[in-house]
């Protein structure tokens, strides 16, 4: 039989616990005992020796010793310490001239080397006598608070009323149970496009496990103070029931940000081996409709009022797949897009017991303290002392290990060997506490330090995820063919059905890879470039949206980008050309380049760089306006077009664009789109699209990143990537080339993406290509992809 056997096997039969009853004469340790085993509790007199008492709980056999507390008889109770699983101390709480006493002697207890990591139960006895103290101010008299190396509880009894007792002895068996914590932390809220204003608060649960304990960051000041709004903050946050309650929060704008700081502990007992933990979250809203007058209206008065009316309105999910190992992650969880906001969530898990887990062996005990070491250790300050020592003890600590390697020889019915054992897992189930412990103490004092790392954590996994759906074209400076992609696109979609997400911990609304968009990339590098000075301020970005749309048509890029950089980067949603459709491109152009040095002038920061993400027209507008903003032509980073008719529709095809082109034309007699089919002059080389190309600035940036979608059929596909097209005696594709060679000759660098989206049926615009056009903003999946995978073009 191998040791790991034979220790199950011990474990589960023997299920034995020896209890160690202490505390002062008089008590009523005995009358507890009593009380318990169903006997006379009329007739007992003072303890002068010792009882004991078999009880079964819960598939337990506990093995009670009732020891004496009269004074000279408390130099005799460390002939019982021995093989102590668990401490309980009573108290008589109608006697208050005798607590110091009982607190000296309860200390002296917790110095005991031998009880060290034994669990305490302080019962606060006679609780049916008028004079008797609650229990918390026992607990603060005893100072109980300070005791942070073993798990303790107290509980509120009377031996005489039975009350209490069972309560207190069930705890007891839940120390000695599998216990598996899970801390879940929310670190801010963010409004991306909640369309209600009202009250909303996030709920967060874990089934059958028991919020325990809010924990609050101490270290506010690494905050920025506009974050953290407190008349935004409705009701504190709380725990009622199995659920955890964040704050509740009023969102009265779009973008609205609350730092919300808090987390919760959750215990969850006797869970199987190789069973998941699910952890699930909740939107819950109030319409400020409901709330008449919302300024005046004292939120402390009625808190629990408004609480009960809070409905769920969206879920998002966790599988914690492996929680008898450590585990942590940091992720940004979106509710759906009907509620679309997100929060930055952390989630730990760790087993704080393993007595009786069925199947828990060395090697993972082993893991758990690796892993949690190697990557919370460099986040420690004041815990770092403490931490350090438990590894050097972990691993000059291999009993366990050595006695695996042994088994042959080893003898099951040495009771040496079985003491060993039991040795070994007390020391564990102590570090394992001591480790939970420190994890709490490191979200207050220092949770944003382990949030960073966390942070960068997620950015690498997810991208090593996503880096299977791009495919990199080595040769520089290929065109890209829109048919050979689509096909490539399919053949990898087909390939990459069962590739499941690696993640300890993930969420259910997880997409299968093989519907991600799948980008295609080439880059055409023409001279070498300057080495980046990351040594600036803040990072401007300018995302501007397409002809006849609205700066919320750039929520997605605006939210992702917010989310993944923080305060690194500022996003610059321009108006000025909001539902515009009579202007020439050059005004808008105009209006463009003023609202953005009007923004820049505005912030006085010198220290800078500057980019651009530009939907459609919206690539041509900043294109046009960048001769306009020459003053910054140093600070320039990337220029990103997504989707943007460069050269025109002069060499479309596509008789649905053309006619498409040609109604609107003579509907709206616009400027713009006479200008995107050239026809606002008769000469080909005078249309102002022409001009453009020679136009100066692409040279200014680091970056020149042109996307295009081969199903995108609202802009010619070479049109969009900046290609040339096969030559032609045709004059209109004469000049078109000519387009492309004025653009390419400027840009250091370009790079080219062709992206195959998977487009659902429900999307009927497919049918005249729209879909595909938008899909560079409303697909949230790609902007994430895009902003996570290509983070360069960003800062
Ligand atoms: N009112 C009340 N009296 C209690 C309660 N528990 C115990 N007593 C009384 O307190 C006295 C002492 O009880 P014991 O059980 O003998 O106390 P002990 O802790 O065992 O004392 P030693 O054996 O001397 O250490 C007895 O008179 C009990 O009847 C209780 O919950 N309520
Ligand atoms: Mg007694």
């Amino acid at each position: 039989m191998g040791l790991l056997n034979i220790i199950r096997k011990i474990k589960k039969s023997e299920k034995e616990l020896r209890i160690l009853v202490l505390g002062l004469d008089n008590a009523g340790k005995t009358t507890i005992l009593k009380a318990l085993s169903n006997e006379d509790i009329n007739q007992i007199a003072p303890t002068h020796g010792f009882n004991i008492k078999n009880l079964q709980h819960e598939g337990f056999k506990l093995n009670v010793w009732d020891v004496g507390g009269q004074e000279k008889l408390r130099e005799y109770w460390s002939n019982f310490y021995e093989n102590t699983d668990a401490l309980v101390f009573v108290i008589d709480s109608s006697d208050q001239m005798r607590l110091e006493e009982g607190g000296k002697e309860l200390d002296k207890l917790l110095g005991e080397a031998e009880l060290k990591k034994v669990p305490l139960l302080v019962f606060a006895n006679k609780q049916d006598l008028v004079q008797a103290l609650p229990a918390d101010e026992i607990s603060d008299s005893l100072k109980l608070n300070k005791i942070n190396d073993r798990q303790w509880s107290i509980v509120a009894c009377s031996a005489k009323t039975q009350e209490g007792l069972q309560e207190g002895m069930e705890w007891l068996i839940k120390t000695m149970k599998t216990q598996i914590g899970v801390l879940i932390h929310l670190h801010k809220f963010t409004n991306i496009d909640l369309s209600t204003q009202g009250i909303y608060q996030i709920r967060v649960s874990v089934p059958g496990a028991q919020p325990y304990l809010i924990i609050n960051s101490t270290r506010q000041e690494a905050i920025s103070v506009n974050e953290v709004d407190e008349k935004h903050i409705c009701y504190p946050e709380n725990i009622h029931h199995q659920y955890f309650y964040s704050q509740g929060f009023l969102i009265i704008y779009e973008d609205e940000e609350m730092l919300t700081n808090v987390g919760c502990a959750f215990r969850l007992e006797e869970i199987q081996f190789n069973s998941n933990i699910q952890i699930q979250m909740d939107l819950l809203f109030l319409d400020i409709k409901s709330l008449p007058d919302i300024h005046s209206q004292d939120f402390t008065q009625n808190v629990m009022h408004l609480h009960s009316k809070m409905k769920p309105v969206s879920h998002a999910s966790f599988l914690v797949s492996n929680p008898h190992h450590y585990n942590q992650m940091y992720y940004p969880v979106d509710f759906d897009t009907n509620h679309f906001c997100n929060v930055q969530t952390q989630i730990f898990t760790t087993p704080i017991n393993i007595s009786f887990t069925k199947g828990f062996v060395e090697e993972q005990i082993k893991l758990h303290f690796n892993t949690f070491i190697n990557q919370t250790m460099h986040v420690l300050t004041s815990n770092r002392n403490s931490l350090q020592n438990i590894m050097l003890k972990i691993q000059s600590d291999k009993k366990i290990i050595q006695l695996s390697y042994k088994e042959q020889e080893y003898n099951i019915n040495d009771p040496n060997l079985i003491n060993q054992i039991n040795q070994s897992f007390y020391d564990l189930h102590h570090d394992l506490y001591v480790l939970w412990c420190e994890l709490i103490s490191i979200l207050k004092d220092n949770y944003l330090n382990l949030l960073r790392i966390l942070q960068q954590d997620y950015c690498d996994q997810i991208k090593q995820r996503w880096m299977n759906c791009i495919l990199s074209y080595s040769t520089q400076n290929i065109n890209l063919s829109s048919h050979t992609n689509q096909e490539l696109a399919k053949n990898k979609r087909h390939s990459l059905k069962n590739t499941e997400f690696q993640r300890i911990v993930y969420i259910e609304a997880i997409i299968p890879l093989q519907s991600h968009p799948f980008i295609f990339r080439t880059t055409h590098l023409k001279q070498g470039l300057q080495q980046i000075s990351n040594d600036f301020r803040v990072h401007y970005v300018v995302l501007l949206h397409g002809y006849q749309g609205t700066s919320y048509d750039m929520r997605y890029w605006k939210a992702i980008l917010k989310i993944r950089f923080q305060d690194k980067i500022k996003l610059i949603l321009p108006t000025c050309n909001e539902f515009i459709n009579n202007k020439s491109i050059k005004q808008q152009a105009q209006d463009l380049a003023e609202e953005i040095i009007d923004y820049i002038n505005h912030e006085r920061v010198f220290d800078f760089k500057l980019s651009f993400v530009g939907h459609s027209l919206g690539g041509l507008i900043i294109r046009a306006a960048l001769p306009m903003l020459q003053q910054f032509q140093i600070q320039m980073h990337s220029y990103i077009s997504l989707g943007t008719p460069h050269c025109g529709y002069a060499p479309s095809k596509s008789f649905l664009i053309d006619t498409g082109l040609m109604m609107i034309q003579k509907w709206n007699k616009c400027k713009t789109l006479q200008e995107l089919s050239q026809k606002d002059n008769k000469n080909i080389a005078s249309t102002f699209l022409y001009q453009l190309s020679t136009f100066e600035g692409l040279e200014w940036f680091n970056n020149v990143v042109i996307l295009s979608s081969h199903q995108d059929h609202y802009v010619p596909f070479q049109s969009a990537l900046i290609q040339n097209i096969e030559e032609s005696n045709d004059p209109k594709i004469l000049f078109y080339n000519q387009m492309v060679t004025n653009i390419q000759s400027k840009c250091k660098k370009i790079d080219r993406f062709d992206i195959d989206f998977l487009i659902t049926k429900k999307k009927l615009d497919k049918f005249i290509g729209r879909a595909a056009h938008i899909e560079f903003i409303d697909n949230l999946l790609f902007v994430k992809m895009f902003v996570y995978l290509f983070s360069e073009f960003f800062i």
